[in-house]
């Protein structure tokens, strides 16, 4: 295999093509379905030039003028083999394996391996061109059990980056974090991170840092219309003495650089999640929150956080081998976790608290150096961060505060055993010498019961509004369109759209591919972001997307969860995801911070049968319109049962056994039950 790394790309690829298993072969020919698309994205027609900087369109990909489109009515042909999109990284590249992100992705490689006898080395990836060998019919799932079966089929060390490229997709890269958790079906190999050392290439990627000028630093977007209604949000807090809530920031009594940071934010009123749960933290209480998606959890923990440490006198740390944080924020996607870390600096700015990230897809040299520089906060995926407790980067002797943010993904199988051995580090301190924090927009009760054991047994449960509620700010509509009328019925939305920024989110990282081609193709620049696309191209098509140069993102659940991104003004599921949480994350990227949204689903009677009544559920919880076809599927459905209440699917309460059956309140204050909305509870 190495010698194949050397060969030119032509030859590169006949060693490839004779390099395939007969059952690859045949994987293969199966995979050139794509899930509703008989038209095939052939290798023609993914087949990206890497001078993606040359168009100036950086992700995007233009079609020639005058090239030939392909749309429903020509699904049985391919594309013009003439008509290529210059569009890097929807297929020019492969990649094969990382040995400094081993750690990072070894559970989707090993998964894959566990489910493939361990075989190693075997060629796949070959988006459009070899095709990616172990692909059915059914397709590999973002998330989900198969999705290792997509990485590291070459294996073995192939030098860097500059000599990944056969012309074909697939790379192969570690540490998508995201891809392995989420559905809690997926296989879990623990101990991978610390097998084989010497697969893939060198990842030479470095982010740029980000601006560091104050006007960039305190960039924010403007609060919506409905800001001030999330004061009549009702808010449940459960266990034993929960400190009463803060009306307005001068109550928290922070320092007064943090409160002129506050202010530099933009922030004038807190939002509920925030004024619950910041005395809850100051007054060093574990926490598990529940709040709706752009409700401004990740200030909730970040400012009292900040404040213990600040009270602390937490001078700055110096330049040292190892590091040892005070507090570990983890996130399951790489882009969830530097947007966090954005949220730090800003409120952290002018003090000598440093916070530092790192994630996956980045060099770990890079990683290394940044948290050596010094590291008071360290904001990383969960991958690289044991990666760098492993090489004895990050010592945990020190850590007070550890926050799991998408705590419900944090836990859920994909990354559970992870975290687990996070906190049984020898080096971890107990978690009645830590402050563990936890936060959502969804929170399963299995989950729920699995945080019990991260979190002292006192812990208080702040739920606003309802577990796993979608954010009533999303207008959402519900359509019925079959797999084969999706890309017709899409086209018509984004037509009528026009230029607002839309993220259309897709079941399969190949199917991003597929629809982003197509929308390219039909002249809507269109970037897209999953996990099988390089580090650097996800950043840049997150960048894109976000100053307008691409309005349309075309994103698998990798994007689902956190990304705050201004004026997403709609989300279009043009697959449903398999889990109505992943729904309510989904439509979350729109309607935040009290701006209004819309999210319109597809939903395909074939496939989308199982998502009728969670899907009823939530429309109605969030005052929106029902369609009937969808209220007769639910009704229908084998087992429906309506005479539980709206919402039950969701834990609607704090699932310790203890305090629940109390109605509502005891002695020890249990189970209060607070409605921001009380006449004396101005934000004003
Ligand atoms: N009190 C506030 N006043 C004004 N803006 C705020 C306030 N709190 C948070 N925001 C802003 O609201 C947006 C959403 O916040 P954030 O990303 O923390 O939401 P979230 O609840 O974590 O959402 P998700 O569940 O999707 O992760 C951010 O742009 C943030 O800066």
């Amino acid at each position: 295999m190495n010698t194949a790394t050397n060969l030119s790309n032509t030859s590169n690829k006949i060693f490839q093509t004779v390099s395939l298993q007969t059952e690859e072969i045949l994987a293969y020919t199966a995979d050139i379905i794509v899930d509703g698309f008989p038209g095939r994205p052939t290798e023609s027609s993914f087949n990206c030039s890497q001078s993606t900087n040359s168009t100036g369109f950086g992700n995007i990909c233009i079609w020639p003028q005058g090239s030939r489109s392909f749309r429903s009515q020509d699904v049985n042909e391919e594309p013009n083999r003439g008509c290529q999109p210059r569009m890097r990284g929807f297929s020019s590249r492969r990649n094969f394996g990382s040995r400094e992100e081993r750690t990072e992705d070894a559970h989707s490689r090993s998964r894959g391996f566990s489910r493939r006898g361990g075989a190693r080395g075997d060629f796949r990836g070959g988006r459009g061109g070899f095709g990616p060998s172990q692909y059915n019919e059914n397709e590999q799932r973002e998330r989900g059990p198969h999705v290792g079966l997509r990485r590291g089929m070459l294996g073995g060390p192939t030098g860097d980056q500059e000599h990944r490229g056969f012309g074909v997709r697939g790379d192969y890269r570690g540490g998508n974090e995201e891809v392995i958790a989420g559905s809690g079906r997926s296989t879990w190999k623990s101990g991978v991170m610390e097998s084989g050392d010497n697969q893939g290439p060198k990842v030479t990627y470095m982010p740029p840092p980000p601006p560091d000028d104050e006007e960039a630093i305190f960039a924010h977007y403007q609060t919506g219309i409905n800001f001030d209604k999330y004061d009549t949000i009702l808010v449940k807090v459960s266990g034993l003495d929960p400190p009463p809530a803060i009306l307005t920031f001068e109550e928290a009594n922070l320092c007064q650089t943090l409160n002129k940071n506050i202010a530099k934010a933009g922030y004038s009123k807190l939002t509920p999640v925030q004024k619950y749960s910041i005395p809850i933290i100051l007054a060093g209480r574990d926490l598990m929150a529940c709040a709706q998606t752009g409700s401004g959890k990740t200030a909730a923990f970040l400012l009292p956080i900040l404040a213990h440490m600040m009270n602390d006198g937490i001078t700055a740390s110096r330049f040292k081998e190892q590091q040892e944080p005070e507090c570990i924020i983890v996130a399951p996607t790489r882009e969830l976790i530097n947007q966090i870390f954005l949220e730090a600096r800003k409120f952290a700015y002018g003090t000598c608290i440093r916070p530092v990230v790192i994630y996956g897809g980045t060099q770990t040299v890079h990683s290394i150096r940044q948290i050596m520089q010094g590291c008071n906060i360290l904001c990383a995926t969960p991958g690289r961060l044991m990666d760098m407790i492993n090489k004895e980067k990050v010592g945990l002797r020190k850590v007070k505060y550890l926050v799991l943010d998408e705590a419900d993904r944090m836990l859920d199988m994909g990354f559970g055993p992870e975290m687990k051995k996070l906190v049984s580090y020898p080096s971890m301190p107990p978690k009645d010498k830590r402050q563990t924090l936890m936060f959502s927009a969804t929170f399963p009760e299995e989950i729920q019961r699995l945080a019990g054991e991260f979190l002292k047994t006192e812990y208080l449960f702040v739920v606003v509004g309802q577990v796993g509620g979608a954010c009533s700010d999303v207008q959402q509509s519900i359509l019925q369109v079959d797999q084969y009328s999706k890309r017709e019925k899409l086209i018509d939305i984004l037509l009528s759209i026009g230029k607002e920024r839309t993220m259309v989110f897709v079941e399969t990282k190949k199917k991003a591919d597929f629809i982003a081609t197509f929308l390219c193709q039909e002249k809507i620049a269109t970037t897209s972001i999953h996990g099988d696309r390089e580090q650097r191209e996800r950043e840049e098509a997150l960048r894109d997307f976000r100053s307008g140069k691409c309005p349309v993102l075309v994103a698998t659940s990798v994007a689902a969860r956190g990304l705050d991104i201004e004026n997403v003004q709609h989300v279009v599921n043009f697959d449903l995801p398999s889990t109505i949480d992943e729904y309510v994350h989904r439509i979350g990227r729109t309607g935040r911070c009290g701006n209004i949204g819309k999210a319109i689903s597809f939903f395909d009677l074939k496939t989308d049968s199982h998502l009728a009544e969670p899907l009823l559920k939530v429309l109605s919880d969030a005052q929106q319109e029902v369609p009937v076809w969808l209220e007769e599927i639910a009704f229908s459905a084998p087992g429906a049962n309506f005479s539980i209440p709206r919402g039950s699917i969701f834990a609607s309460v704090d699932t310790r056994k203890t305090y629940q059956g109390k109605d509502g309140m005891n002695a020890g204050g249990l189970n209060q039950s607070y409605a921001t909305s009380s006449a004396d509870e101005s934000w004003d």
